[in-house]
């Protein structure tokens, strides 16, 4: 199968090329300097060159409290990027496999958002990629598109990398503990593509959640990163993490407070577990000495 991936320089991204990389598959990963998505005569020309069975989309404007001031820029990649993306698909009869985000919705939930609950996100992020998801559905219906959440790995910037840095620069850590979700491995991720690609998937097509198995607050998910470094010998010492409310942790975008996305619609329909963001700490401080 020939497989064509964007966005191959950041976490999903990579963590794609590794899974695929012990597979059969043709994979051709462009990172955002071969390949900018929101260049739609270059997505058509490259696309039509390589004619993929898949396109993989990991290609975003993921900086969340930024895109606040640089609306246009997110949009142009989630929203505009992810249609060039689809269109693209679309003319070479491809799948599409694309990745959407627990903030689309606004957390007034209590118990886990599924596929049909009704969205509405709080930041210009959770808006732009909302409105990419749409124009995916408009634009070509051979689709996948995977809601994810908190995700993490041994690449890139991510929330476990942040507190590593932190417990080693400072003694005390000030986390929220008032925001809840699923923390997803980025290597779990790579694997439900992988799972997809290798599954007779036409009458799946469509919204998934895919995301962690365990529901925890960010100052929880702190404390477990934290006490795996200090007992694998990352931390020179344990620092405190400190619990705060989201009032006294300003930030420019609003998060939700409950962005907690079940995955058992994806479970049923690939038979593949969610992520195992326990396992997921163990990997990344594995993987992250030895690539
Ligand atoms: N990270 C998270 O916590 C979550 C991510 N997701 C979604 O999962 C997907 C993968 O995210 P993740 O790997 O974590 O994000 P990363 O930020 O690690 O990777 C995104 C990649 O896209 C690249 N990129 C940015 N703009 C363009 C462009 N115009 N053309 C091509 N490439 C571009 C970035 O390049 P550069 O670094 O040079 O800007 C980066 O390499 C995204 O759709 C994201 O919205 C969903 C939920 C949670
Ligand atoms: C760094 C830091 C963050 N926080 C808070 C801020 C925020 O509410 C929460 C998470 O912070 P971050 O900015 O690291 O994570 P954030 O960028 O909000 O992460 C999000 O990224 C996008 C791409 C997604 O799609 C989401 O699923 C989610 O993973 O923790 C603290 O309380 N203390 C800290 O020291």
């Amino acid at each position: 199968m020939k497989v064509l991936l964007t966005g191959a320089g950041g976490q999903v991204g990579r963590c794609i090329q590794d899974v695929f990389s012990c597979t059969n598959h043709e994979l051709l990963p462009l990172d955002r300097g071969q390949l900018d998505i929101t260049d739609k005569e270059r997505v058509l020309d490259v696309v039509r060159e390589f004619s993929p069975d898949v396109i993989i989309n990991a290609a975003a404007y993921t900086s969340v409290d930024r895109a606040e001031k640089e609306r246009e820029l997110a949009r142009a990649v989630n929203a505009l990027g992810a249609e060039n993306i689809a269109i693209a698909a679309m003319q070479v009869d491809a799948l599409l496999i694309h990745f959407s985000t627990d903030y689309v919705f606004d957390g007034n939930k209590t118990t886990p958002y599924i596929e049909e609950d009704a969205t509405n996100p709080q930041s210009v992020y959770g808006e732009t990629k909302l409105e990419g998801e749409r124009a995916i559905r408009r634009v070509w219906g051979k689709h996948f598109i995977l809601r994810t959440s908190w995700v993490f790995s041994e690449y890139g910037n991510n929330f476990f990398k942040t507190m590593l840095r932190l417990a080693r620069e400072d003694n005390e850590i000030r986390v929220v503990d008032d925001q809840y979700g699923c923390p997803a491995y980025a290597g779990d991720i790579a694997t439900a593509c992988l799972k997809i690609c290798e599954t007779d998937a036409e009458k799946k097509y469509g919204l998934y959640h895919y995301a962690g198995n365990e529901v925890v607050s960010w100052c929880e998910f702190a404390r477990a990163i934290l006490s795996v470094a200090g007992q694998r010998g990352k931390i020179a010492s344990m620092p405190k993490v400190a619990a705060l409310s989201t009032i006294d942790y300003p930030t420019a975008a609003k998060r939700p407070s409950y962005s907690v996305v079940s995955s058992a619609k994806f479970v049923q329909e690939f038979s593949l577990p969610p992520s195992n963001w326990v396992e997921g700490i163990e990997r990344t401080f594995f993987y992250g000495e030895m690539r």
